[in-house]
């Protein structure tokens, strides 16, 4: 347990609990500033109490024996309390303004700008929506299924991370410095501020000025593409987690005010969040599993240090490239984590805003089925790419609409066997 602070606390009731630094007593935070010091046993009592009350989520950590769980019923590593702070941040935003202004503060803001401009940004938008359907082409389908005005947003938060990425992985970049990325972070902060460097920044500029969309993600985005110029080994899942919410995670956090949370919706916006961050961390887990062979080429292993130790392999076996059987269980266990991750983001898409519930039922089973292509081929991810063939991915669709607007008794388990 980090000797400075724990916390565990639902935002928008504003409980609260921190570990003080004598590590036995807990100073309990109440609503309004009230807060006590008590022993750790009273403390549990309290938060315990407080998830009870209505209308707290699921999805929150809870506290057992001292240590605050995470969703997934594991002791939280220490990413994943760093991660749950930004959730709660985003979270605890979105609901001070809606009781600032007791407005839906997922609504669309109206636009107030001269036709040449709207004409200038619609091409930006066009522009944003080719690259995606060019870069991306399972996203692009998911953006076809959204109204026009989010499906417009959504590219162009797709093609900032695009190039964000690109910037460590594109054509140039070995040039790449951490100075390229500070200035890249400069366009950024600028962008918000509404002063777009070039077209597809205008684009992204517009977005968050129509949408709440805070800079936050963004920035960790950037700090996630620092992680990869400076590391390509990761000791264990602690390391890796924080790795996949930078370059992933992230963007549930930056899809959700697009996404809009359904009115009628009973769930805690920070568990909405949360949600939105599983799908982001389970892409990101999808995509190294299916990636091990490409990476190994670049020298990158982004697989848990430890946990291959414990299977008995290290990276020679990975750039060896061979399927053994303790590489066969290893990428069970994994596999295994990341539909823990699919299976946590489920929770959250029946909360989004009803329209929005389709593209993202249809994103989330088209990305889990490449964890089945992987199992499809023997778990050869070294010399063979996992993915979804055409057919499939046009079955999904309907899948993905059942559970999306009937009454939903697929369940993720015949999804994937579909
Ligand atoms: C409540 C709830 C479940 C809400 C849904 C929230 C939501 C829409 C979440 C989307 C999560 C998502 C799509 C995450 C993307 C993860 C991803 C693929 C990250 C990639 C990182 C780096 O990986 P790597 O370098 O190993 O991979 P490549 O070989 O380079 O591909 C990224 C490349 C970072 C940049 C991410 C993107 C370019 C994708 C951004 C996608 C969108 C904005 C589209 C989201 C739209 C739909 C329809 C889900
Ligand atoms: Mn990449």
């Amino acid at each position: 347990m980090p000797a400075a602070l724990v916390r565990a606390f639902n935002a928008s009731t504003l409980w609260g609990l921190e570990w003080k630094e004598n590590q036995r007593d807990f100073k309990v935070h109440r609503p309004f500033g009230v807060s006590f010091i008590c022993s750790h046993a009273n403390a549990v009592k309290q938060i315990v109490k407080c998830r009870g009350a209505p209308g707290m989520s699921e999805a929150m950590p809870t506290s057992v024996g001292g240590l605050v769980m995470n969703p997934l019923g594991k002791p939280m590593l220490p990413s994943e309390q760093k991660v749950y702070d930004v959730v709660l941040k985003q979270a605890a935003m979105v609901n001070d303004v809606k009781q600032q202004k007791g407005i839906n503060v997922l609504d669309v803001k109206p636009e107030i700008v001269s036709p040449s401009t709207i004409e200038l940004l619609n091409e930006a938008y066009e522009r944003c929506g080719e690259v995606c359907a060019e870069y991306a082409k399972t996203f692009y389908l998911g953006t076809l299924l959204m109204t026009p005005d989010r499906r417009k947003a959504i590219w162009a938060i797709y093609v900032w991370c695009r190039r964000t990425d690109e910037l460590v992985d594109g054509p140039n970049a070995s040039h790449i410095t951490p100075l390229a990325l500070d200035r890249w972070e400069q366009r950024l902060e600028d962008l918000f501020l509404g002063r777009p460097y070039d077209m597809l920044d205008a684009a992204l500029s517009d977005t968050v000025l129509k949408y709440p969309v805070d800079i936050q993600p963004f920035r960790d985005m950037i700090e996630g593409m620092r992680m990869d110029l400076r590391k390509s080994r990761y000791k264990n899942f602690n390391e890796l987690y924080l790795y996949c919410y930078y370059v992933a995670g992230t963007v549930g956090l930056m899809s959700v005010p697009i996404m809009g949370i359904a009115p009628e919706s009973k769930a805690t916006t920070e568990s909405v969040y949360n949600a939105a961050l599983a799908l982001g961390i389970a892409n990101q887990l999808t995509n190294i599993l299916r990636d091990v062979g490409e990476d190994a080429c670049r020298g990158r292993i982004y697989l848990p240090q430890d946990e291959l130790a414990q299977f008995g392999l290290s990276d020679e076996d990975i750039f060896a490239g061979k399927v053994t059987d303790r590489w066969r269980a290893f990428m069970k266990d994994q596999i295994k984590r990341a539909r823990m991750f699919f299976d946590e983001a489920e929770k959250g898409v029946t909360e989004l805003d009803k329209a929005s519930r389709w593209p993202v039922w249809a994103s989330l089973i088209l990305y889990r089925q490449i964890l089945d292509a992987i199992e499809a081929n023997d778990y050869d991810n070294f010399t063979k790419r996992a993915f979804v063939g055409k057919v499939k991915k046009f079955l999904s669709l309907p899948i993905a609409y059942t559970q999306a607007f009937v009454q939903p008794v697929v369940t993720s388990k015949f999804a994937r066997a579909s």
